[in-house]
């Protein structure tokens, strides 16, 4: 194992015209831990993920990941092809982005289309049905399967995923992120629109993920869950970061306190009341 930093961000800056998103940030990610951004609306958290990710290109600045084999990927160089494929890294988004049309197994399966190209010989080993082929065929089902009970969805998988409920979308959405084998999982408002039991869900879900060795990046404006489950917070605001520590200290920060009152009374009362 390498060191215990996952991802090392440092002096990030994204300036889109003249509105500085994120502005010279630094924080580190540990290795099999679930890292939070979080900050009022408009802090810079997603454009963050947007540059962690390959979306953007940042102004300036340095993200660099490292595998636990010690292979390192400068992110802020990579497109976003290169950065979920060879680093890597995987993410789910604000608003659902599954196939609304497929199946919730096929969702799966569209997910390991990379490691089934490379055992299809790009077409022709998986037209004529090679045995290498079906063994990465069948192991990609399984992969969909063992995902699909996990996130108690099995008797779903030939559902059409844009059928199924919210929360059952939202914890798909995962699970294909999950099925790219991913070494860093970015997660942006997870339990968005979800209610307190799916909330509850959710969080279940992602500190065993994180236990079994997967560490995690999140955005997510819920309070509970961010207190619950977070290893380590960091607090953005206006592009910068005011604070960073265990949830506990970040929740009696009073910089971090002012910036949600400065914002959203419903949100300010959120971190307020949340109780790790
Ligand atoms: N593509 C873009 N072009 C111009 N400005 C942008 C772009 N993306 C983000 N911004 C601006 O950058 C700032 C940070 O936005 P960002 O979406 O990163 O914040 P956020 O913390 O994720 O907010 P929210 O919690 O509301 O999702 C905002 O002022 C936003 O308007």
């Amino acid at each position: 194992m390498s060191g215990e930093t996952i991802l090392e961000v440092e002096g990030l800056t994204m300036r889109f015209g003249g509105v500085v998103a994120v502005n010279d940030l630094s924080f580190s990610a540990q290795r099999h831990k679930i890292t939070a951004l979080i900050g009022p609306n408009g802090a810079g958290k997603t454009t963050v993920f947007n540059c962690t990710t390959g979306f953007y290109k940042p102004t300036s600045g340095a993200i660099r990941l490292t595998h636990d084999d010690g292979r390192n990927f400068a992110l802020e160089r990579l497109n976003d092809f290169r950065i979920s494929k060879q680093a890597k890294v995987a993410r789910t988004f604000q608003n659902i982005r599954l196939f609304p049309g497929m199946t919730a197994l096929e969702n799966l399966m569209v997910a390991q289309h990379n490691a089934l190209m490379l055992a299809s010989g790009f077409t022709f080993l998986g037209l004529i049905g090679a045995p290498s082929y079906r063994a990465a065929e069948t192991h990609a089902i399984d992969q969909a399967k063992q995902w699909l009970e996990r996130i108690d969805l099995l008797e779903r998988a030939d559902d059409a995923a844009g059928n199924l409920p919210y929360g059952d979308q939202r914890r798909l959405e995962i699970a294909r992120a999950m099925c790219t084998g991913p070494a860093l999982l970015c997660l942006d408002e997870p339990a968005a629109g979800l209610n307190a039991r799916e909330s509850a869900g959710l969080s279940e879900l992602l500190l065993s993920i994180r236990d079994q060795g997967t560490s995690i990046l999140l955005i997510e404006h819920d309070m509970s869950v961010v207190m619950e489950i977070s290893d380590h917070i960091v607090v953005m605001d206006y592009g910068v970061k005011i604070a960073e520590g265990a949830p506990r200290d970040v929740r009696d920060n009073p910089k971090v306190i002012a910036a949600y009152l400065g914002a959203d009374e419903q949100e300010a009362a959120a971190v307020m009341e949340s109780s790790p």
